[in-house]
This record gives structure tokens, sequence and C-alpha cells, in this order.
């Protein structure tokens, strides 16, 4: 039965990350300042009757009329005549095409420039960053009126190359500003989410960065334009720019100017209504921007990550081991010899440092261990998303047959979505803000398969009833929906490109222990229907017991133990392993301490040379702090990186 989870009351934030942002639509919330409107307004009716100057224009705006001179409001002249008797709101109109047109020309040639090169500066990185920022250093250190007027005095005072020109050179600061957002944008969990999903670079810019994009750009534009119309009345002042009697704000401001001791009259409709179109310019962007922060603030102020607590599902495994063979032959993921360092190049520091790893297809394999052991970063090496700061060291992980290490963006992207997807801890923000539920599912689903429209949105319907939401959902808006919702989501953007190996990266973390319960049921019945294998990255031996086949104990950046998880649990066989079921908060006993593993796990750059347990580990003797301590073959299906099984097994016993 298709079931459509509640949404959630204020007063249980529990499953909402804290950093989500709330996206509504950006010019509804400008229509809701009263001064934004205003502004808006007001520029309507400038570039409106500007644009429609041939036909509200009372007169000629040429036209001299010497019995009429300098001549203050009236019923024949609104606002009066200038020294030549002609009128003076014509001229006003007429100049407002000029004007308003050299404005454009500005922010266009900023925009042609600026967009393009902060996007890619900030989205690519890398060299292209550097080399876009140190040419951004040099159009900054150019001395921008000496160059116009220069322009000026070359183009015979064009003022469409001196307004252009005020583009280019402007275009500096505003790469910077576009970089800055697209660099943030970038490290969302979405757009990572859209790279895993398959969906091509290009697409990601298009939908995911520029709509983010928008607002900070309208306020720049918005400020631009009002300082370029200051720039433009101030060449024309100084009698660049059209040549009289073409009419122009700033010549009829510098005419205006030579009489403002005998007609000071003069000077208010002009220099009124570029004051006027200023304000409303700055007004706008001040609008703007307060919309575009709140359509971003952050809703809910959820905790830390939690842990999940009791009342999650029993220890007792409840799945019976696959049967895995471990043989590499019929394997579908092998990772051998995985290390992965962050860092300068040559000098990273090693935080996963030789694990190997076996998933059969079909197969759960759990990764288990403390904070810091390298899980999340094995499961990010699978997919080659470690960041720009990450990378492979050494090893293979062969998916499939084919070897992923060393792959390209564009032969990683074949592999994602369709060959392994992933979900991550925090679905709320592995969803884009911008953008309905069921418009994100899509884009996964055609990333893999051309579909026609209906097909698409037959597709997303398929997938929500699987993650057992109603298909109505597809409408609603990240924020419309609860955590345990926007996991389900998560999942059918990961089931849409119907992956062989799905990664899971503590899917239920974020979310309070009710919905948890669902959220691992869905998985489980979803996996056991589909036969994805399945890496699950998690604290919880609850979460490991119920779902996983085997489980793969990490600490300190290696695989300490793998074992078929009933052995696990009822026969482990590394010290480690058996503190952390020891420790385990769901076989607390009421009104008893529970044990603890004294200690913490060492930091990547202080790994001991022997076993990295030694110092926490009640079965440590010299041998095991001498050298390193290899993996051992410990019994059928099982390895342990531990000299003392033996004592660990009676004491386990
Ligand atoms: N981007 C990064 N840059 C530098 N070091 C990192 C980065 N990401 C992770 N690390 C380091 O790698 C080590 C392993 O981290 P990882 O997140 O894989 O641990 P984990 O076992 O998944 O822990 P948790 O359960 O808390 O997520 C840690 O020491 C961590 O500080």
């Amino acid at each position: 039965m298709t079931t459509t989870e509640p949404r959630r009351p204020a007063s249980r934030p529990a499953s909402r990350p804290a950093s989500r942002p709330v996206s509504t639509g950006l010019w509804p919330r400008v229509l809701r300042k009263p001064l934004g409107v205003a502004a808006g307004v007001v520029l309507l009716v400038v570039v409106a009757a500007s644009l429609a100057a041939p036909v509200l224009a009372p007169h000629d705006p040429l036209l001299q009329d010497l019995r009429v001179v300098r001549q203050g409001p009236g019923a024949q002249h609104w606002l009066g005549t200038d020294s030549l008797g002609r009128d003076v709101l014509s001229r006003l109109l007429f100049g407002g095409r000029q004007s308003l047109a050299g404005v454009l020309e500005a922010v266009a040639a900023m925009l042609v420039i600026a967009v393009p090169l902060g996007v890619l500066a900030g989205y690519v990185g890398g060299l292209l960053d550097r080399v876009v920022l140190r040419a951004v250093d040099v159009l900054l250190s150019i001395p921008g009126t000496i160059i116009t007027l220069a322009v000026l005095a070359i183009f015979d005072g064009s003022m469409l190359v001196a307004m252009v020109s005020v583009g280019v050179l402007a275009s500096g600061a505003f790469i910077r500003v576009f970089r800055s957002v697209v660099l943030g944008v970038r490290r969302e969990l979405y757009v990572g989410a859209a790279r895993v999903a398959g969906v091509g670079e290009a697409r990601i810019v298009l939908r995911h960065v520029l709509p983010q994009l928008r607002g900070v750009l309208l306020v720049q534009v918005s400020l631009f334009a009002a300082a370029t119309l200051g720039i433009q009345t101030g060449l024309a002042f100084l009698s660049f720019g059209p040549p009289p009697p073409a009419p122009t704000w700033g010549g009829m401001v510098a005419e205006a100017a030579s009489l403002v001791q005998v007609d000071p009259w003069l000077l208010v409709p002009s220099g009124g209504v570029i004051a006027l179109t200023t304000l409303a310019l700055c007004l706008l962007a001040d609008a703007l921007r307060d919309a575009n922060q709140e359509r971003f603030t952050f809703a809910g102020a959820a905790g830390p990550r939690r842990r999940p607590a009791a009342g999650s599902p029993a220890v007792e495994p409840a799945v019976e081991p696959a049967p895995t063979g471990r043989s590499a032959d019929d394997a579908l993921l092998v990772v051998r010899g995985l290390r992965v360092g962050f860092g300068e190049p040559g000098r990273e520091t090693v935080v996963v440092d030789g694990v190997d790893l076996d998933v059969a297809p079909g197969e759960v394999v759990g990764l288990v261990g403390e904070s810091g052991s390298g899980k999340t970063v094995t499961a990010l090496a699978l997919l080659g998303l470690l960041g720009a700061n990450g990378r492979v060291l050494a090893g293979s992980v062969r998916f499939a047959g084919r070897e992923l290490v060393g792959l390209s963006h564009r032969e990683l992207r074949e592999v994602r979505g369709a060959g392994i997807a992933m979900i991550s801890q925090e679905p709320m923000v592995s969803l884009d803000p911008s953008f309905r539920v069921g418009a994100q599912i899509a884009e996964a689903a055609r990333a893999h398969r051309r579909l026609s429209r209906p097909q698409v949105r037959e597709r997303v319907a398929d997938l929500l009833r699987a993650v057992r939401l109603d298909p109505a959902v597809a409408r609603r808006f990240p924020h419309e929906i609860s955590g345990g919702m926007a996991q389900r989501v998560a999942i059918a953007i990961a089931l849409a490109g119907e992956p062989r190996l799905l990664i899971a990266d503590e899917p239920t973390t974020a979310l309070d222990v009710t919905v948890q319960a669902e959220v691992l049921d869905l998985l489980r019945s979803l996996q056991q229907r589909t036969g994805t294998a399945v890496v699950l990255v998690s604290h919880d031996w609850g979460v490991i017991a119920d779902l996983c086949g085997r489980a793969v104990v990490m600490y300190a950046g290696q695989v300490v133990e793998s074992a078929p998880v009933r052995a696990t649990f009822t026969a482990p066989r590394h010290p480690y392993t058996l503190a952390l079921l020891r420790s385990n908060p769901h076989d607390a006993v009421p009104g008893r301490p529970l044990p603890t593993i004294g200690g913490v796990v060492p930091p990547p750059r202080q790994w001991p040379v022997g076993c990295r347990f030694a110092a926490r580990c009640a079965f440590a003797t010299d041998r095991c702090r001498s050298a390193p301590v290899p993996v051992l073959e410990v019994g059928a299906d099982r390895t342990s990186r531990c000299v003392h099984v033996d004592r660990v097994a009676v004491s386990a016993s």
C-alpha cells in the first residue's frame, strides 16, 4: 500500500538537518517588500516611459521655441522649457533612452564576461581558476576612468564603446563574486548527489549551479546598473556621448548646472529622474538581497548528528548471511589495498590504508567502526568522490570487472548512478532546494535512459511508490517534506538508474528513531526485491545486524575484521570487534554502566608502527607493538588483523 508520511510538526525537528535551505521563488519574496515593490514600479515606469518616448512625448525634443525659453512648469510644458525653449519633459523621455541604453550595454558586457568566467573558475577550479584569478588581478589594476576617457578619445566619443569598456573593466570584481558563490554551491551535497546519480557536468551547472547564482547576480546587476548610470551621466555631463542637440540626462544636467544661478528649477527634472532611478536600483538591490537571504535561511535548529539510540532494531541478526564465496572472481566489487590520502600532492595524510573489500552481487556488506576509522572515505573513494584534496594513492577498485581507479570524470559518470549509486547521511541537503522532488527524480531517471515526458512521469511515480511515497509528493519542494520522506526520495533517486551496487552512508543517522526503523525496513525490502548489492556504512550494530550479511570492521584506516554477520556477533575474532560489541548500547543493562573502550582512535598522523588498536587493547603484548600486524585468515570466509585470535575467541565465548 502506498503511504504518505505526514509532515513533521515544527516541534520535532529531529530528522531535519541543520543546514537545510528553504526555497520559494525569489520574486514572490521581493513582492512582499513594499520598498522593493515601489522601486520596481519606479523602474518599470522609467523604462516604459523612455521606450514609449515617441508616443508619450508631448513635443519634439529638438524643437526650439525662443518665445518660451526657461519657462517653469505649466499646462503647455508640464516640466517647463530649457534655455532654447525646448520641452523638458520630452527631452527627459528621449534622453532616458540614451542613458538606459548605455546602462544596458555596460551591464551586458559585464555579464557576458563575468558569468561564464566566474562560473567556470568556481566550478572547475584548479589551473583554470588560478589563471582566471590572475587575469582578474590584472583587470582590477587597470585605472578604469583613464581607460574609458582614452577609449572615448580613440573612438570619437562613441558612448557604446565607452559603456562596453566600463562593463569589461568592471567584470573583474564580478568574476570574483560569482566565483565565490559557485565555489560554495559546488560543495553542496545535492551537487555531489547529482554527480553520483550520473548527471552530466554541463547539466549540473545549468540546473543546480546557475539557479543558485541568480539571486546574487540580480543584486549585483542592480547595483552595477546604478553605478553605471552615474558614470554615464558623468560622461555626458563632460560633453562625451551624443553631441547636442540630442537629449541625454547627463547633458541636461550639465546645461541645468550652468544655469543654476538664474533658473534652479531646470536642475530638478533631470537631476530628479537620475536620483530617483539610482535610488530605485539600489532599493531593488536591497530587496533582492534580503529576499535571496530569506530564501536560503536555515529552517529548524536540528541538533548535531545523533548517534542511534537504544530502541533501534534488535541486535540479533535478522538476515542470514548471503553466500558470498569470497572469491574475487564472482564478486561485483573487489577492492584491494586501497590507500587514500588528503592534502598537498606528495605530502598527503593517509587516512585509509590498505583496505580490502569484496562485495558479491546482491550481498549487503556493513562497514562498521568508530568515528574517524575511515568508513566514509572508503565509501567515497569507491565512487571517485573524494573531493579536490583527496586522492587514491594506491590500490585497486574493480567494479563488475572494470578498474575504477584512474578513470576520467566522464568514464566515472558512466559507472555512477547506473552501476553504483549512493545515498548519504543528510537526505535533505542532498536535494536541491530549488526544484520539486519529482524534477530531481526525473533528472536521475533521464540521466540513464532516453524517456519521453509521459514515460518520465510514470517512472517518477513508480519510483515514489517503490519507496512507499504517494506519487503526489513529486510536486512538493524539499522543504515541504520531512526528513524521513527526504531519505525515501534520495533512495528513489539512487534507484532511478537501477544500480547494481548501492552505497548507503549512515542512511538513518539524521532521522529520528521511528523513522529510522521505517527507512531500514524499506531498504531491506527494496534490496531483497531488486537484488541490489549494498555497502552500508554504520556505527550501529543494530543496523548491521538487521540488514547485512557480512560485517567489515574498520579501525584507524584499516580493516581489522571481516566475517559473516552472525559469526561476527557470536564469535568475534578481533579485540576491537569484541570491545565494540560489548559497548553496544542495545545490550545495555538498566542500572549497570555501559562498558566503553578506553582512549580514542589515533588520528591518521599518529598511527603506531604495530597494531593500531594496541594502546586500547586488553590483549596487547610487545609482539603487537613491534611490527605491523598482517591480515590473517581465521576461519572459513573470515579474516582478522590480530595475532591473539585464540585468546580473543576464548574471551568471546
Ligand atoms: N576532506 C578531508 N580532508 C582531510 N581529512 C579528511 C577528509 N575527510 C575525512 N578525513 C579524515 O579521514 C579520516 C576518516 O574519516 P571518515 O569520515 O572516513 O571516518 P568515518 O569512520 O566515516 O567516521 P564518521 O562515522 O564520523 O563519519 C578522519 O581522520 C578524517 O578526519
